[in-house]
């Protein structure tokens, strides 16, 4: 059995997006705390995760243009802070740890972003992920950041693809891997260095990126949006999928959709990890872990459910009659739905999960009444330690998922700590997941520090550096053979895609 990749889900919202200000384990308190954070990051680096993921958008639920006062009063994607400031400080706190952060193609620049992981790649020894997303509460965000509102939902994909090849161009083609000597007259040698040149449909760039290789150049591509255009723009960039899993029938489906797209694009299917969003709910009893299951769904209410839905997808449920079916209700214009779906240009991921061809179609009552209880959330387990590590055995073994991501249960870290301490153990004992990592030393004095493994060699098992068969290394430059210098005449890779390798 292949092992799997742990990861954490969260958000820096006082609630996790969910609202359960009511439970004493909510972090109502100490979400804003950078404190929290790091006693977090510790606890999973002591525990031996592979990384964090931070999920993370400028939006928040809006019906028709006005803030719900749902959404203020209980904490519902609102307020947030930016995670990506955050991670510097995490990094120093942890050893091994990576960290994937969610930031958007639509109201971000290509070079801005390039040069901000680029950064944060160098901060933490190459342990940095960026969650690649055209945005969720689209609405929201067009209206704060001041755009017409014009991109559709491809279109929003399309441009996507280019933002992230301009990135991959600073990235892979900027710089050549001996440019930097550091003697005692040149820190870099110029004709190693080389100029962007873009003229694309979306975006144009001239001019030399303007940081040095970090260790993994390219952060990790990690990419969330399983619509038809999403799983595209996955086959075509990711190296990392995020899904949320409702079965192991419907996330066996996902990840085979995944990988066939995958070979469609040229890629092998296998150099696309794909790990589940799952909530875990575990006691050592049964009845203890049912109980804590039943007071979690206890704090979501159907009201709360229709304003998150009716704010990530653009289809409004608020105070629609429970008995419609979901087709009967109007959405906003479609792009190019797959189904009959009511579709919008927003997301269409939670739409197409309950509105499926040749399924029957559900209520609007029905979709809420799901929603409210796996709202924006994969896999759902609850048990017994033996009873959480076989279902989790046995969804890996029936999706072909690569790993886990836990999402976070009344918000605070019990639900990470009671894994840790409960099931965790059983998963090493049937090698579902590595052994613990030993800690790399600490720097002795006059050492340089320790390098631990970069995310991508977590995750991969691979090098450092993004791999050669991934279409991003068609920026890189090849050196000539013979002396060093001079660099071939600006050989300026196209943005355009030339056949991948
Ligand atoms: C599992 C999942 C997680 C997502 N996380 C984020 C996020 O953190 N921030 C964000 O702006 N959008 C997020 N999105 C939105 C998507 O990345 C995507 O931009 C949007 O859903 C439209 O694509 P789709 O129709 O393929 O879902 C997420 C979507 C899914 C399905």
């Amino acid at each position: 059995m292949k092992k799997l990749s742990l990861g954490v889900f969260e958000m820096l919202n006082p609630n996790n997006g969910l609202p359960t200000l009511s439970h004493p384990q909510n972090k109502t308190a100490t979400w804003d705390s950078i404190d929290y954070w790091a006693s977090l990051a510790r606890t999973l680096d002591d525990a031996g995760f592979d990384f964090l993921f931070f999920a993370d958008t400028y939006g928040y639920p809006t019906l028709d243009g006005t803030l719900p006062d749902a959404v203020v009063r209980h904490g519902i994607q609102f307020p947030g802070l930016d995670p990506m400031l955050m991670i510097s400080a995490l990094a120093r706190e942890t050893r091994r740890l990576g960290f994937v952060v969610t930031s958007p193609t639509t109201v971000e620049r290509p070079y801005a972003t390039a040069r901000r992981f680029a950064s944060l790649d160098q901060y933490t020894g190459g342990r940095i992920g960026w969650n690649v997303v055209t945005g969720s509460s689209q609405a929201t965000t067009d209206a704060l950041f001041g755009l017409g509102g014009g991109a559709t939902h491809d279109s929003r994909y399309d441009a996507a693809d280019e933002f992230v090849d301009l990135c991959l161009n600073f990235w892979e083609g900027g710089w050549e891997d001996d440019a930097v000597v550091r003697t005692a007259d040149a820190y870099a040698d110029p004709a190693r260095v080389h100029p962007t040149v873009h003229d694309g449909t979306h975006f144009s760039a001239h001019g030399t990126f303007a940081v040095a290789p970090t260790p993994q150049r390219t952060p990790v591509l990690f990419q969330a949006g399983t619509s038809a255009r999403g799983r595209a723009f996955a086959a075509r960039n990711a190296e990392c999928v995020f899904i949320q899993g409702q079965s192991i029938a419907q996330a066996a489906r996902v990840v085979a959709e995944i990988r066939a797209e995958a070979v469609r694009a040229g890629r092998d299917p296998r150099s696309i990890r794909i790990v589940s969003g799952t909530t875990i709910t575990v006691a050592p009893t049964p009845a203890e872990a049912a109980g804590r299951r039943a007071a979690l769904e206890a704090q979501y209410t159907l009201e709360d459910a229709a304003v998150m839905f009716s704010g990530f997808t653009g289809v409004n449920l608020v105070g629609v009659d429970p008995a419609l079916p979901l087709t009967e209700v109007g959405g906003p214009s479609s792009s190019a739905p797959s189904s009959n779906a009511p579709s919008s240009n927003q997301g269409q991921t939670l739409v197409d999960r309950y509105v499926r061809p040749g399924e029957p179609i559900p209520t609007v009552g029905d979709v809420l009444d799901r929603f409210r209880l796996t709202a924006l959330r994969g896999f759902q387990v609850t048990g017994t330690p033996d009873q959480v590590a076989d279902e989790l055995e046995a969804i890996a073994e029936g999706t072909g998922l690569d790993g886990f991501m836990l999402e976070p249960t009344f918000g605070g870290p019990a639900a990470f700590t009671d894994f840790i301490d409960l099931v965790l153990p059983l998963l090493r004992e049937r090698g579902l997941v590595p052994p613990e990592n030993p800690v790399p030393p600490a720097a002795g004095a006059g050492e340089g520090p320790t390098p631990a493994p970069t995310l991508r060699e977590r995750l991969t098992g691979g090098g450092p550096r993004l791999p050669q068969a991934h279409p991003g290394s068609r920026f890189r430059r090849a050196r000539p053979a013979g002396p060093a210098t001079p660099a071939p005449a600006a050989v300026v890779p196209e943005c355009s895609p030339p056949p991948f390798h």
